[in-house]
């Protein structure tokens, strides 16, 4: 596959085992390349019909798949964990093309992917409750149980990672999953579902149905949905808990972010300098858990902006699928055209553009339609900015001086998102002693935007609540029953 070949011309729902077209529809949708702005699909959004027979199909393999044993339920997820796996290049090279991220973090979100899928697999033969003595030789115990038809909507940004990392922990426990991907990045999730097929899940455990606001909002408020699992922003988060509380369902919310990344002056400057490109370049910038808001202490203020500034200067942007780019398009020319909005803003109040922020037009003529821009370094920002407080999701780092750790605690705790921070420090004490005061779910020390799927990942405050990955995320999966037994005579009040 080459930029500027691919189209899909395939059926981009998936339910009862196969994929489909949609029963009916409420409008349509068309997907883009975005290295080229070349459409690579036009497809319907699912109607009520479609949401329903979907919900269906997940309801009739529940039935089949609760029964099964944990570690039944993992040997069918190691089996799609080594399929994705052997296909890895493949699946990578339609993320790109339809995301534009570079074809190495590509690579990265289905290595991350096929890993979360053994990790829950491994898990799901553990799932267990515990065992309570209690008087006169009764006893009661505990049962971890699915919850049922779980949905999972995803965002752009990591089209099939995001699909993985719902799926996987949901079908570890034991339910079934309908997934709406977002209408932007429609293709991925398909391979995801005909993986879990061929791996041996029953039709119907995994099912895709696609569409934009409305469809997700049928599938929210459906009644024998059991759980919403949402990626995305905070805004269309708060819309889902509002349904979802409706129907008293659970929710587990992946929102935005504004991140603090705080470099201290004794750090490594080398690696301070990496981390502050890792926390804002990659997918384009277009990550929910970018550490934007870089706090520089005074005393390296300069000459860490001058190397990041020169190693900015020399991010490789273009085809996405080439091996040597690092950054591709952004994801649809309104997101474009957002982005550099932000920059002019940030112009407009004060700040000073140290590199890029402009649109980038590529040589190779095929690529002169794509959303391209230049990845940017703001200087001179203040705390009041727009740049500076607004989720930007894009590639613009905004870059602020500080003099004492008490300052930059406050100044960084000073937002309404919590998603992630980071610190750069040798001082180990101090290292631990920022993180346990930083208000974020994720906190990362000397290093910035890996996520091992050991490791729980999630919010504090506006960027939401529930956890994916790591141990934890079974609870988000599961519900616990009581059972409580008599050994004795029943002990009557009446
Ligand atoms: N915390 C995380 O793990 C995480 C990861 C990736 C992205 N994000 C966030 O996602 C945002 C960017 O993604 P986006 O632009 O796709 O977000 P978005 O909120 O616009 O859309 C996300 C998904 O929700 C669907 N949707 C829209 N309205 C809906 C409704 N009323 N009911 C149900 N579903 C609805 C969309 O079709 C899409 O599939 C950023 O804010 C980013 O930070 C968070
Ligand atoms: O975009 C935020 C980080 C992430 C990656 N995959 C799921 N969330």
């Amino acid at each position: 596959m080459r930029t500027g070949s691919f189209v899909v011309s395939q059926p981009l729902n998936y339910r009862g085992g196969a994929r489909v077209q949609p029963a009916d529809a409420s409008g349509s949708e068309t997907a883009f390349e975005p290295a080229t702005g070349r459409v690579i699909a036009t497809f319907s959004c699912s109607g009520e019909k479609e949401v329903n027979l979907a919900v269906e199909d997940a309801k009739a393999a529940f039935n089949i798949w609760r029964q099964k044993s944990g570690l039944e339920r993992g040997r069918i997820l190691l089996e799609a964990a080594r399929i994705i796996r052997e296909r890895t290049d493949e699946i990578a090279t339609v993320e790109s093309i339809n995301n534009g991220k570079s074809i190495l973090e590509a690579r990265l979100d289905i290595d991350t992917s096929w890993q979360c899928l053994e990790y829950y697999a491994g898990l799901a033969g553990s799932m267990a409750g515990e065992h309570i003595q209690l008087p006169g030789g009764s006893f009661g115990y505990t049962r971890r149980e699915p919850l049922g038809v779980c949905v999972g909507i995803g965002a752009w940004n990591y089209p099939f990672q995001i699909a993985s990392w719902k799926s996987a922990p949901a079908l570890a426990c034991g339910n079934a999953m309908v997934f709406k991907p977002s209408p932007f990045t429609p293709v991925s999730a398909l391979l995801l579902a005909e993986i879990y097929t061929e791996a041996g899940a029953p039709p119907g455990l995994f099912n895709v149905v696609q569409g934009g606001g409305a469809t997700g909002q049928l599938l929210c408020q459906h009644r024998d949905v059991a759980k919403v699992s949402f990626t995305g922003s905070v805004p269309t988060g708060t819309k889902i808990m509002e349904v979802a509380a409706k129907g008293i369902k659970p929710v587990t919310l992946e929102l935005g972010g504004k991140s603090p990344l705080i470099i201290f002056a004794d750090c490594n400057l080398e690696n301070a300098v990496k981390g502050a490109l890792m926390a804002n370049f990659l997918t384009q910038g277009e990550v929910c858990c970018n550490g934007t808001r870089v706090f520089v202490q005074k005393e390296i203020l300069d000459k860490f902006t001058e190397q990041v500034v020169q190693q900015t200067q020399r991010i490789k942007i273009g085809d996405p699928l080439l091996e040597g780019t690092r950054m591709g398009p952004l994801i649809n020319r309104p997101h474009l055209e957002r982005v550099l909005g932000f920059v002019k803003g940030a112009k407009e109040q004060g700040a000073k553009v140290l590199c890029g922020g402009d649109p980038y037009v590529p040589e190779d003529p095929k690529l002169k339609d794509g959303y391209f821009m230049r990845p940017c370094v703001l200087g001179n920002c203040r705390d009041d900015m727009t740049c500076v407080k607004e989720e930007i999701f894009g590639p613009v780092m905004s870059i602020l001086s500080f003099d004492t750790e008490a300052e930059v605690l406050e100044r960084a705790n000073n937002t309404s998102f919590g998603l992630a921070a980071g610190v750069f420090t040798r001082d180990l004490q101090r290292a631990h002693r920022v993180v346990a005061e930083l208000q974020a779910g994720v906190c990362f020390i000397n290093n910035y935007n890996v996520s091992p799927v050991e490791l729980p990942f999630g919010g504090y405050k506006k960027s939401g609540f529930g956890r994916e990955n790591g141990r934890v995320t079974i609870e988000h999966y599961s519900q616990l029953k009581t059972v409580c037994v008599e050994m004795g005579d029943v002990e009557s009040a009446f």
